[in-house]
């Protein structure tokens, strides 16, 4: 039997947490002898884009090449799953725990009526348990279930692929259960960051809190993510505040992220924000508050004013790397 990862794209660009769930599939699927198969929605513009999934694991790909499934719509992606899942005879299926497999997931798995996992961070032990967070990341859970077909979402920055040079076998594939008749929801406007690397797949993030003040203060952050090629964040007081975007904001109710490197600006360090970051490599705190809880979850720590020592830090970074 095959394992199924749900491989999400963007205009014929593999998303890197898609890339990771393949390798972790791949992984899972070498030590049971099972194919790892990777199912595209909608159409691609660039076809070896396909072909290539077999350097992250995917013996097959099977191609979903509809034009009503090029925006992504968590109830008609299930559908879509359902029916081929249950065509392929399957038992499991993957997705990353990014934004879209944390809203397909569920569905998926109502609709399948499968047992669900979420945020897991390991390959099962010999009892078959898999490890996640829980408790805001303060503790590990082993879980184990219990159904027969299981939807797995795997916690983005967890495992890095290692590509090797295989090619997947691709085919088309169409439903015959699900049409366009059935989407409801029609994308009018995206809006896209230019130029900035996506949060979940940075692997620097600096990020700022409620201690700078206003987002009039935000160019230092701004400049100090620029000098080391890093994506910018924020805590969730200051999304709620306007003063950054929403989807800046980590933490429990927000992203979660695990960059090797998470530089926390006057954030108090909250468990609902640390939810989110510390699964970070390397956590350094820039606090005035030397009881601030951050310290606690730091690798580094430095006691001061932001504005005083941000602006230091960035002089030196572009000094060491020879910026002018
Ligand atoms: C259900 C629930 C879910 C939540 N989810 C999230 C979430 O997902 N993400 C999240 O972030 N929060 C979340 N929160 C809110 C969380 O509890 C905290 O209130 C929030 O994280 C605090 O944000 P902050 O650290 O930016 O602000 P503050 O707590 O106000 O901390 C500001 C920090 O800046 C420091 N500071 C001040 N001035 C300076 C200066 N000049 N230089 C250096 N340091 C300075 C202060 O010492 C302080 O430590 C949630 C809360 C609840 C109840």
């Amino acid at each position: 039997m095959a394992i199924f990862v749900f491989a999400d794209q963007h205009q014929g660009t593999f998303k890197k947490a898609a890339l990771e769930t393949l390798f972790y599939a791949s992984q899972l699927a070498s030590s049971r002898q099972q194919e790892v198969v990777a199912v595209v929605m909608g159409e691609i513009n660039q076809p070896r884009a396909l072909a290539d999934l077999g350097k992250y694991g995917a013996r097959r790909v099977l191609h979903v090449d509809a034009a009503w499934l090029n925006d992504f719509d968590a109830r008609l992606y299930a559908l879509v799953l359902k029916e081929m899942l249950n065509q392929y005879a399957a038992d499991r299926c993957l997705m990353p725990h990014d934004f879209n497999g944390r809203a397909l997931a569920p569905y998926l798995a109502a609709q399948w009526q499968a047992g669900l996992l979420t945020g897991i961070v390991s390959l099962p032990d010999d009892k078959d348990c898999y490890q996640k967070q829980v408790f805001s990341g303060k503790a590990t859970a082993w879980i184990k279930l219990q159904t027969e077909r299981q939807v797995l979402t795997l916690l983005p920055n967890t495992f890095t692929p290692q590509p090797g040079d295989s090619q997947a076998q691709v085919e088309r594939w169409q439903p015959t259960q699900v049409s366009a008749q059935q989407k409801r929801i029609q994308l009018k406007e995206v809006q896209t960051t230019q130029g900035r690397v996506p949060l979940t797949e940075a692997s620097i993030i600096v990020s700022g809190g409620r201690g700078l003040k206003g987002p009039e203060n935000w160019g230092m952050i701004e400049q100090l993510a620029e000098v080391l090629g890093a994506a910018t964040a924020c805590s969730r007081p200051v999304a709620d505040a306007g003063w950054r975007p929403h989807h800046e904001h980590v933490g429990q109710t927000g992203l979660t992220v695990r960059p090797n490197l998470y530089i926390a600006i006057g954030i108090s360090g909250a468990i609902q924000h640390l939810a989110g970051v510390n699964g970070s490599k390397y956590i350094v705190v820039i606090n005035k508050d030397p009881e601030a809880p951050f310290f606690q979850a730091a690798d580094y720590g430095i006691v001061g004013d932001a504005f005083e020592v941000v602006p230091r830090l960035i002089e030196a970074i572009k000094k060491y790397k020879g910026i002018s």
